[in-house]
């Protein structure tokens, strides 16, 4: 008898800025069950009030980076590192290594789980895709993308605009893809995308 057990399933989930990857997460968590491990969550827990990292920022950027309660101002930052190569460089180098020791140990009480989604903005860009087992691309056309982000964050087109170039373009994920779920429609269609490939995978 073969008693090897089936090989766990990390599904890397990632898209370009406000493509829908949390829509996709919380639906594959909320219908499946299936545990989420998300880097952004990671990354701002690396920020937290009092944390190392934020005093390294505060002492970067000045201590108007961080608010009267000592939150980091994330709209302030992001203006600086989303139109600064250099200065993005600078920040994940400092919040990067806090993510992956995060993973690894989330990912170490897992072991058991048949399923886990690590959901992973920059899963190209950081060179991880070693981590997973397969990988889920979420993408939208332009007009979606830039519209919500735009909703979402209250920013201007341009800032959008910014955010988006600075990221690895879309069609190049999508050429690196396992799954691509095209979330350019309605939420109802993009979880029906979601159903099919969760039924492929089984
Ligand atoms: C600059 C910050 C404070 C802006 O915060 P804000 O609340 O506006 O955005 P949030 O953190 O929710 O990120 C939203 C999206 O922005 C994009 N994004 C974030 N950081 C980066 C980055 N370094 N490079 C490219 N895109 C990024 C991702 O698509 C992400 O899903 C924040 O994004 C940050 O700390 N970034 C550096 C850490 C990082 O690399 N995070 C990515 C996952 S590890
Ligand atoms: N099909 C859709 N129709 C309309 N709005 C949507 C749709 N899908 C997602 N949204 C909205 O677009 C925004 C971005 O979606 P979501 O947060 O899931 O993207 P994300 O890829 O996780 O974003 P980020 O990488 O920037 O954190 C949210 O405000 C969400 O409610």
């Amino acid at each position: 008898m073969d008693t090897k057990p089936p090989q766990q399933r990390l599904i890397g989930l990632t898209g370009g800025i406000a493509t829908g990857k949390s829509t996709v997460s919380d639906f594959l968590n909320q219908k499946y069950g299936v545990p989420i491990l998300d880097a952004d969550l990671y990354a701002r827990q690396a920020v937290a009030s009092g944390s190392k990292i934020l005093l390294a920022i505060a002492r970067r950027y000045g201590p108007e980076i961080v608010d009267q309660q000592g939150h980091l101002n994330r709209q302030a930052l992001g203006e600086i590192i989303f139109n600064n190569a250099q200065e993005k460089q600078w920040l994940e180098s400092q919040i990067h290594p806090f993510v992956k020791q995060c993973f690894q140990s989330a990912l170490a009480q897992l072991e058991q789980e048949q399923t886990v989604v690590l959901s992973i903005p920059l899963l190209f860009e950081a060179q991880l895709t070693h981590w997973v087992t397969e990988i889920w691309v979420v993408t939208c056309g332009p007009a979606q993308q830039i519209e919500r982000l735009i909703q979402r964050n209250g920013l201007t087109e341009a800032q959008a605009l910014a955010r988006i170039a600075i990221q690895m373009p879309l069609a190049e994920k999508i050429a690196q893809a396992d799954m691509v779920l095209d979330n350019s429609g309605q939420i109802a269609d993009l979880e029906s995308q979601i159903v099919e490939a969760w039924r492929l995978l089984f």
